[in-house]
C-alpha cells in the first residue's frame, strides 16, 4: 500500500535574502502537502552539485526559470506515484532522472528542492513535526549555535580574510539561554563598534554579522568579540571558531595564501593557526587550508586540538568524506542539503561521519529564505551543532524554529554536542 502517493510536484520561482532568485517547491499527496525553498551559497565549493541558472538575461542571468520548469516537465511525470515517505525512492528516482555526478541535468537546485519538498509531504502525511518525522521517537538534542559575529571575505565588504569569526556560547544550558547570552553579547559589539571604528561598522554581511571597517586582520575580530563578551560578564561562558574558507586566499599556482599582506606558504600559515590557537580561546575551524588540500588539513587536524570542520573540503559528499577520512583530515563534517542534493546523500553523509569519529555540523547557506526546515533537520540529525548566521530575519527564523522545539520537548531536550567535545 502506498501511504502518500504523490499527486503532483510543482515549482516557483521566489526571491532570497539577497534579492536573488531560488525555487519555492510544493508536492501534492491525498494525506498531506510538503512546501521547502532552496537556498544557495556564494562562497561555493568546487565539488558542489550544479546551480541550475538560465542562460538569458533575467536577473544578470540568475534566473530559475529553466529550474522551475524542470520540476514540472521533467520532475512530476517521474515521481507521480511514488510515496513521499519512502524518502529514498523519491530520491533514487531523482538520481536516476539526473544520472549525472553533480546534478548537472536537472540541476542541484531542482534536486534539493523536490527531495525537501518530499520529506515535508511525508512528515505531513503522518502528523509528525519534521524534526521528529528525521529523527523519530527520541529526536531530542537541540543544536549548539555558531554566531557569526563578524563576518569578513567574500560574504562581506570589508577586508577581513576570514570568512566568519564565530562566537560559541559553550556554557549555555539551551538555545533559548545560547540566543540570550548572543544577543547582549551582539549589542555590546555594536557599541564598541559604533564608538571605536565609526557608525559605518555596524553593516552586516550576507549572515547579518558585523561587517567592520578598517579591521583586516581576524586577530581584532576576535579581540572585539572577547571585548564585548567580558563586558558582558560572560568571560569563560563564550568560545571563539572560525570559518577560515581559506580556498578564497589561496593561490592555486604558487600555492601560497595571502594573508595580513604576506604571501604565506602552507607551512607558515599552519604555524599562523598553532599561534592562534595558542593565543585565543579558539574551539573550531572551518576549512582552514585549499579545499583540495587534504593533506595539509590532516597535518592541521593532528597538530591541533580542536574541532576541524570540512566545508568546500567536502561538499557533504559522502565520496569526498570517505577520501578525507582516509587521509585523517579534518574531524567534523559542515553538513549542508543543497551541496550534494538530495536528503538521501546528505543523510549518508552525516551518518558516514558520524561512524568515523566526526562531529556535524548543520550549516544555513549564504542565500536562504525564512523557511525553517534547515532548523528541524539540525533536531532530527541530533548533529549537536548549528550555524545560521546572526540576523536578518530569514537567520532569526532558524533560532524561532529552534526555540519552538525546544519549549515543545520540554525536559525530554538535551543541549549540544556530546561530552565535552568543544568545552
Ligand atoms: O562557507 C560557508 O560556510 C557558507 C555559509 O555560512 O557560505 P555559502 O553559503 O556562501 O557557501
Ligand atoms: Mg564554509
Amino acid at each position: 500500500m502506498t501511504a502518500a502517493p504523490i499527486e503532483s510536484v510543482a515549482a516557483r520561482e521566489i526571491l532570497d535574502n539577497r534579492l536573488e532568485p531560488t525555487l519555492r517547491v510544493t508536492v501534492e499527496t491525498p494525506v498531506g502537502t510538503g512546501r521547502a525553498d532552496v537556498p544557495r551559497g556564494r562562497s561555493r565549493g568546487a565539488h558542489e552539485a550544479h546551480d541550475r541558472r538560465d542562460g538569458d538575461d533575467r536577473y544578470r542571468g540568475q534566473g530559475v526559470k529553466e529550474a522551475v520548469a524542470a520540476v514540472e516537465e521533467d520532475v512530476e511525470p517521474a515521481l507521480v506515484g511514488h510515496d513521499a515517505t519512502d524518502q529514498r525512492g523519491v530520491d533514487a528516482a531523482l538520481l536516476d532522472l539526473d544520472g549525472t555526478r553533480k546534478k548537472e541535468r536537472l540541476g542541484g537546485n531542482v534536486v534539493t528542492g523536490v527531495s525537501l519538498a518530499a520529506l515535508r509531504a511525508g512528515a505531513a502525511a503522518t502528523g509528525l513535526p519534521l524534526y521528529r518525522y528525521v529523527g523519530g521517537a527520541d529526536a531530542g538534542v537541540l543544536p549548539l549555535p555558531f554566531f557569526d559575529l563578524i563576518e569578513g571575505g567574500e560574504l562581506a565588504g570589508g577586508d577581513l580574510p576570514f570568512q566568519e569569526h564565530q562566537v560559541v556560547p559553550v556554557g549555555a544550558d539551551s538555545v533559548a539561554e545560547a540566543v540570550r547570552w548572543t544577543a547582549e553579547v551582539y549589542y555590546e559589539l555594536g557599541d564598541i563598534l559604533r564608538d571605536e571604528y565609526g557608525e559605518a561598522s555596524l553593516n552586516v554581511g550576507d549572515e547579518g554579522g558585523y561587517n567592520p571597517l578598517g579591521v583586516d586582520d581576524p586577530r581584532e575580530a576576535f579581540d572585539l568579540e572577547l571585548r564585548a563578551v567580558e563586558a558582558c560578564g560572560y568571560g569563560g561562558e563564550f568560545a571563539l571558531a572560525a570559518d577560515v574558507a581559506a580556498s578564497h586566499f589561496h593561490d592555486a599556482e604558487t600555492g601560497t595564501y595571502a594573508l595580513l599582506g604576506e604571501s604565506m606558504t602552507r607551512d607558515e600559515l599552519l604555524g599562523f593557526y598553532e599561534d592562534l590557537v595558542a593565543d585565543y580561546p579558539i574551539v573550531s575551524l572551518e576549512d582552514p587550508l585549499d579545499q583540495h588540500d587534504f593533506a595539509g588539513v590532516a597535518d592541521l587536524t593532528d597538530r591541533l586540538d580542536i574541532q576541524i570542520v570540512g566545508d568546500d573540503l567536502f561538499t557533504t559528499n559522502p565520496e569526498r568524506l570517505q577520501e578525507g577520512i582516509d587521509h585523517g583530515a579534518a574531524n567534523a563534517l559542515l553538513w549542508k542539503v543543497n551541496q550534494i542534493g538530495t536528503v538521501t546523500e546528505a543523510t549518508e553523509a552525516a551518518r558516514l561521519a558520524t561512524r568515523n569519529g566526526y562531529a556535524v555540523q548543520v550549516s544555513e547557506r549564504s542565500g536562504q529564505t525564512p523557511d525553517t526546515w534547515l532548523a528541524d533537520l539540525a533536531v532530527g540529525l541530533g548533529a549537536g551543532q548549528i550555524k545560521t548566521g546572526v540576523t536578518r530575519g530569514e537567520r532569526t527564523e532558524q533560532y524561532n524554529r529552534l526555540l519552538e522545539i525546544e519549549a515543545e520537548l520540554g525536559d525530554a531536550a538535551t543541549f549540544g554536542p556530546p561530552g565535552d567535545a568543544l568545552r
